[in-house]
């Protein structure tokens, strides 16, 4: 391809609202000398909301409150939100960056957005006319700020976001009235409610994908309707993080796609529509929450400061979760599993079920450890018969971070060398008390989602400790450092594995008898994805190979952006008449100019001894609910 050819080439734009920060990256359709097709980077643009935007005061993209539960059974409630003001700014701000890199705005044929997942965005009466004033830009570049024109266009300041572990009643109360619907023995006083909950919470893993989970978004909202009623009826419509995203940019409301919708309990999964029963309870009576689901559509609106482009050519494409559209980027196929590694720790797997005819939750002894405790199913972003298994952790890498600033000097190298040192002190034990000794550490610096722990709990040789050690004199400081540091991985990343083959629809076939069931490859991506250590760990708990996006190739943008970009451009294509099926679609492969790790399966297979015991450990938590 030539110079001239290159410089006209179409831009599909992804954006990615994030819990950090808002990501933008630009790929551009390209031929090898094959003459097949693949998108490549073009360009990439951030704005880190804890140090361009440090007017918000968050940390790690967030402000976290800490509010005394009135029942002193429960503990602490965790309230985490972030300023909903903060989003728009930094849309202001990152179209602003990109005008002034000359970013070819022309050029761009189609664009799509994905956001952090579950976080709810409450819109007052005054959007319409904020929405009309950015109409009336008309390609204009705008003098007044998105902020101006927004900044009464909400009923709620601080919204709520996946972190938030305040609505554990709320969750309660979902089961309850599910668990009582069409049962006798509901209206019976005596009738114990645990286990009304348990009938209640399996009943909405089958209609929604997922039993009841306080950062969803149907119990956030249940929680302002319960506790700030006039807030709730003056709130005119509610969005997700992504469809809030989208609605800028169209400057009308976005609807909500399923795939990011099925993370709120509320969405049917199977027939991807509201739920009548769940919405009609969470409203009691009233209308909000219940917008309809348009999957796909394109939509032409002009879009501030993106005015330069003739509106009628750019394709707007549905904006849906992060964890979905990290799955559009990296294409997995029938055996992988995607892990990401960015503020949490998630694992997805895609499946044809949802679990809900299997009888998951048994009540036998031991159906605790058992149960979907930390998984959930969405609906597939794509794949309109596809499912995604979804395990998250809230402790991902900003327990890492504080671990790495407790133990490795605030420096990630230093994190890398002491992970190291670990695996190898394990692998080859040092003297004959090494040996025996099996470290395990849980470190829930935030209440986890599951166990529903809050706390850092040591163990040594199943003993619990306050830190590790093993008061020999032999062993340097640098001992207790690595300890640390590869127990926190070590423990993230077992739970991960436990919960990978607790789900329903997971294969049971497997290319290596150490794999979890299912599983032969795992495609890793998320910011701790660039450490090579962390991966090599991951590739020896899992024992399968594991494959990374290059750096170089993602840019620092990540996966989701890049997912959203590759929806613009699978619908920007489809928009212009370009009836490509799914097959096809799939073998315009991205360029994935991959790195890859091999597992130690000597390594696995000791990992594997060690599940048994470190699940004993995790239930002997002081859990902070039930
Ligand atoms: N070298 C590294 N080793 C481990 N973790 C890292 C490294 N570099 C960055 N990270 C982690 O990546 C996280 C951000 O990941 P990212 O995927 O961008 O998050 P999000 O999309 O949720 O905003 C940071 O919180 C940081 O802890
Ligand atoms: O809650 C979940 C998934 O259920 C999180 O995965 C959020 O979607 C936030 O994503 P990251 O910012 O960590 O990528």
């Amino acid at each position: 391809m030539d110079k001239d050819e290159q410089h006209h080439r179409n831009l599909f734009l992804g954006l990615d609202l994030s819990t950090q920060q808002l990501k933008v990256i630009a790929l551009a359709s390209v031929q090898d000398n094959d003459g097949h097709s693949f998108l490549e980077a073009h360009s990439t643009f951030a704005i880190q909301f804890d140090t361009d935007l440090p007017q918000y005061h968050t940390q790690g993209g967030v402000t976290t409150e800490k509010v005394v539960s009135a029942d002193p059974g429960k503990g602490h409630d965790g309230v985490v939100t972030a300023p909903v003001l903060m989003w728009v700014d930094a849309l202001h701000r990152v179209l602003d960056r990109m005008q002034e890199s000359r970013f070819p705005f022309e050029r761009v044929v189609a664009i799509s957005g994905a956001a952090q997942q579950h976080g709810s965005v409450y819109w007052s009466s005054h959007a319409q006319k904020a929405f009309r004033a950015l109409q009336s830009i008309h390609g204009e570049q705008t003098q007044s700020s998105l902020i101006q024109i927004f900044k009464d266009a909400f009923t709620i300041y601080q919204s709520p976001i996946w972190q938030d572990t305040s609505t554990t009643s709320q969750c309660q109360e979902i089961e309850e009235f599910l668990g009582g619907l069409n049962q006798d023995d509901s209206r019976n006083a005596a009738v114990d409610r645990s286990a009304l909950r348990q009938r209640g919470s399996q009943r909405l893993a089958e209609l929604t994908g997922s039993k009841a989970y306080e950062r969803y978004t149907g119990s956030q909202i249940l929680k302002i309707v319960r506790s700030r009623p006039e807030i709730y009826q003056d709130t005119e419509r509610i969005s997700l993080v992504s469809s809030f995203l989208a609605s800028l940019l169209i400057a009308q409301y976005a609807s909500i796609d399923a795939a990011d919708g099925s993370g709120m309990n509320l969405l049917d999964i199977e027939t991807k529509t509201w739920d009548p029963l769940l919405t009609q309870f969470i409203s009691q009576g009233g209308h909000h929450g219940q917008g309809h689901m348009d999957r796909d559509q394109g939509h032409n609106t002009l879009v501030d400061k993106l005015g330069e482009v003739d509106a009628t050519d750019v394709k707007i494409v549905s904006f849906t979760g992060d964890n979905p559209a990290t799955v559009m980027a990296l294409q997995a196929q029938s055996g992988d599993a995607i892990v990401s590694l960015g503020t949490s720790d998630t694992l997805l797997l895609y499946t044809h079920t949802h679990g809900s005819k299997s009888g998951q939750n048994s009540n036998g002894p031991g159906a605790q450890a058992n149960a979907r405790l930390s998984i959930g199913y969405l609906c597939h972003p794509v794949d309109t018969n596809g499912y995604l298994m979804l395990y998250c952790a809230k402790n991902g890498s900003l327990a890492r971070e504080r671990i790495r600033d407790l133990y490795a000097d605030r420096s990630w190298d230093k994190f890398a060398e002491y992970l190291k040192r670990g695996i190898r002190s394990v692998r080859q034990p040092m003297d004959q008390h090494s040996a025996v000794c099996t470290r395990t550490g849980f470190y829930f610096f935030d209440r986890e989602i599951w166990p529903p722990v809050k706390g850092v709990y040591r163990f040594q040789n199943g003993e619990f400790v306050e830190e590790f050690g093993p008061n020999d004199d032999d062993k340097d400081d640098g001992d207790i450092k690595s300890a640390n540091v590869l127990a926190i991985c070590e423990s993230q990343l077992l739970a991960m594995r436990i919960r990978s083959s607790q789900g329903d629809g997971v294969s049971t076939a497997t290319t290596d008898s150490v794999a979890p069931p299912g599983i032969s490859r795992i495609l890793a991506t998320g910011g701790a994805s660039s450490n090579q250590v962390i991966l090599q760990l991951l590739s020896n708990v899992f024992g399968v190979p594991v494959v990374c996006m290059s750096s170089d190739v993602k840019q620092g943008a990540g996966s989701a952006a890049w997912g959203a970009a590759r929806k613009a451009f699978l619908y920007g294509h489809r928009n212009a008449g370009d009836d490509t099926d799914m097959d096809v679609i799939h073998s315009r492969s991205v360029n994935m100019e991959s790195r890859m790790v091999m597992p130690d399966l000597e390594e696995t297979k000791r990992y594997i001894e060690r599940i048994p015991d470190f699940i004993r450990l995790e239930l002997s938590l002081p859990q902070a609910m039930e």
